[in-house]
């Protein structure tokens, strides 16, 4: 599934419309073998290739996103975060990105605290959505300052939470967070 042709996207993904409606989307997006291998093998150095390889041209997230977002801009990090170490996250807006996900990798059955929050800005805290650590290959899309959304992330309380965390745009952003 390294190609998706837009018939498949169309029938597959959830609609535009509720992206707009909601400002985020949370399905299943099943990894390509070789990324499940370099997963398996901890291997950061092959993930993060395969991530610049799949938000090129005809790749996987190219594909997915750009159904909802145009882009020729993106960038990635492989974000961990361990217990030992973690402290809250602050809300921030993703700047001026235009789109942004996280493609989760974890494996980690200890895994705790480690919410994705998320709101319009301004929103009181009955509004406001938490994703619990989601299952490798969950991939969440969301909408950044651009459209008025914000988000934070809780801290790690036990174990280790692993994520590919990506933005898109149309227009390379301004390179401040
Ligand atoms: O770890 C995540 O799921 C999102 C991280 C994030 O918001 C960021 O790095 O800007
Ligand atoms: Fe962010």
């Amino acid at each position: 599934m390294d190609t998706l042709d837009k018939a498949y996207l169309e029938q597959n993904l959830p609609s535009k419309r509720l992206l707009e409606e909601r400002g985020y989307l949370k399905f299943h997006l099943p990894f390509p073998s070789e990324l499940a291998k370099a997963l398996e093998l901890k291997d950061w150095d092959k993930i993060d290739q395969l991530i610049s390889n799949y938000l090129c041209c005809g790749g996987i997230l190219n594909s997915v996103i750009s159904y909802y977002q145009d882009f020729s801009h993106s960038e990635h990090i492989i974000a961990i975060r361990e217990s030992e170490t973690d402290e809250n996250g602050i809300w921030h807006d993703d700047g001026s990105r235009d789109i942004a996900f996280t493609w989760s990798l974890n494996t980690d059955s200890n895994l705790a605290g480690g919410e994705l929050l998320f709101r319009k800005k301004g929103a009181s805290e009955e509004e406001l959505t938490t994703f619990t650590p989601p299952p490798k290959e969950t991939l969440i899309i969301f909408l950044t300052g651009r459209d008025g959304y914000e988000h934070k992330v809780n801290r790690v309380k036990a174990g280790t939470r692993r994520t590919i965390a990506g933005w898109c745009s149309l227009v390379a952003p301004n390179w401040s967070h």
